[in-house]
């Protein structure tokens, strides 16, 4: 196996109000990449994405909402910048990516990962345009997306780098990891054994194992190594668990 792990504190569980420091205290802590969640307005209360999905989705999409929450944008991204070359691993969580491409770029995000819900008509469009800003595309997929939808995107003429396989409906930090999402990592894995596959949602100590067992190398976690007395702890353990199971050779 030639990955190599990558792991990504989720700044969603950060002290916003302190993300420079939140940021330089990650990466001195052993983190590789810093993740991003940008996130639309909401539409409704959270609990409706996980009781009535279908419904909700649609209404968040009729709505132009992607998510129940609202976060950061670029200009968020570009503050950051000023204070660390670190990996910026963007998410974007929203239902028009396309718009976003060229402030992400300018704003110095690293990487800029869609969600494939949103872009099964212009991919290629989006993937050529976030390669032309200076960002590394990845496509993200929610818990009920199958995961052969982006199939194609990892092997056209213009590929994603990663894929993003969320372990939770996207939204909110500190929700239940999925573990049924395993089947989408471990296909993935199986067909592309040099993809970046990331995981996102419920990651820690009592989970990794499944995830990186499974093929995952990229592992977002927020409340369990922010909420952690020792986060340099967690942070290492996570790379452990990814290591053993996936030797670089
Ligand atoms: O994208 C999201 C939530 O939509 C994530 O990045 C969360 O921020 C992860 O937080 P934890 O589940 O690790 O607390």
């Amino acid at each position: 196996m030639v990955v190599s792990p990558k792991i990504a504190p989720s700044m969603l569980s950060s002290d916003f109000a302190n993300l420079a420091a939140e940021a330089k205290r990650m990466v001195d802590l052993g983190a590789d990449w810093l993740h991003m969640d940008i996130m639309h307005l909401a539409l409704s209360k959270g609990y409706l994405v996980s009781r009535y999905s279908r419904v909700y989705n649609s209404l968040c999409y009729s709505g132009r909402h992607f998510v129940p929450n609202l976060t950061i944008g670029a200009p968020v991204i570009e503050s950051l910048r000023k204070h660390t070359s670190a990996y910026l691993d963007c998410h974007l969580m929203v239902t028009n990516p396309m718009d976003y491409v060229e402030q992400m770029g300018k704003a110095g995000a690293s990487g800029f990962t869609f969600h494939v819900e949103v872009a099964k008509e212009n991919w290629q469009e989006l993937v050529s345009k976030i390669r032309s800003a200076g960002m590394r595309p990845g496509v993200a997929l929610k818990p009920r997306t199958p995961v052969e939808d982006v199939y194609p995107l990892v092997e056209g003429e213009t590929p994603v780098e990663m894929v993003l396989v969320m372990t939770v409906e996207p939204g909110f930090g500190g929700q239940k990891f999925m573990p049924s999402m395993m089947d989408k990592v471990r296909a993935l894995r199986q067909k592309y054994p040099t993809l970046d596959i990331e995981v996102d949602g419920g990651l820690g100590p009592s989970t990794i194992e499944a995830a990186a067992a499974a093929g995952a190398n990229c592992i977002v976690a927020g409340s369990s190594v922010f909420g952690a007395p020792e986060p340099g702890k967690v942070i290492s353990l996570l790379r452990t668990s990814v290591e053993k199971a996936q030797p670089i050779t």
